[in-house]
């Protein structure tokens, strides 16, 4: 799987809409408490925009809606692994990032052969309350060597600043919350995100 160095992680197609047609090409769905209808509709907006942009749409969590949906991609936590069909995910063509925190997540994720992994939180987050203390870029290297040519995202607390540093230390794809979703120019910081991972693209 070929990730986009620039992997925006939103809450709601509405974001979808306003973001991808700045040429962004990589981008998760990533939502949370809402009822299965407004999950479905949410999907199907945010997939009509993906495939008019030619963007790679990867939904969080719901696997199973996913597949319902025809989608080409899920990402999933440890606990969602654990719950989850991988059969039925396979069977039905899509692709699978899995998160991992630490060594035994690794081992679990790489046990299932995904399509890539993420490590997190690289930097302290505001996103989410976190048990893992940042893993720093030493780890980032360090998870380099462990997946081999599996691509390896970097999460958590990334910002224009530490674009170059994750990718200096291993990482195929920097993805990212906050630093766009709370700017006051959404849209100028997504452009600057694309320009400056543009040497990794
Ligand atoms: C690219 C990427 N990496 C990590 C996560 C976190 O997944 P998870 O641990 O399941 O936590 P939630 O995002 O579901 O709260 C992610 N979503 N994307
Ligand atoms: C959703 C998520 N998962 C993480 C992990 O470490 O698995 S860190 C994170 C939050 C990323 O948001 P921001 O870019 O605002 O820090
Ligand atoms: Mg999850």
């Amino acid at each position: 799987m070929k990730l986009d160095p620039f992997y925006l992680i939103v809450d709601r197609a509405q974001w979808i809409e306003r973001l991808v047609p700045l040429g962004v090409k990589l981008v998760q769905l990533r939502i949370k408490e809402r009822s299965d209808e407004d999950l479905r509709a949410e999907i199907r907006r945010a997939k009509a925009v993906c495939a008019a942009h030619r963007c790679q749409l990867i939904v969080n969590d719901y696997w199973q809606v996913a597949i319902d949906e025809a989608c080409d991609c899920v990402h999933l936590g440890q606990e969602d692994l654990a719950a989850a069909d991988l059969g039925a995910i396979r069977a039905a063509g899509l692709q699978l990032g899995v998160s991992t925190h630490d060594e035994a997540e690794l081992e679990t994720a790489l046990a299932v052969e995904p399509d890539y992994v993420a490590l997190g939180p690289v930097y302290p987050t505001i996103l989410k309350k976190m048990k893992w203390a940042p893993q720093g870029l030493e780890r980032l290297s360090a998870w380099r060597e462990r997946v081999g040519t599996l691509p390896l995202v970097a999460i958590g607390g990334l910002n224009r600043e530490r674009i170059d540093g994750v990718f200096a230390h291993g990482a195929d794809s920097a993805a990212v919350v906050t630093d766009i979703t709370l700017n006051a120019d959404p849209e100028a910081r997504t452009r600057e995100w694309i320009r400056k991972t543009a040497a990794w693209r």
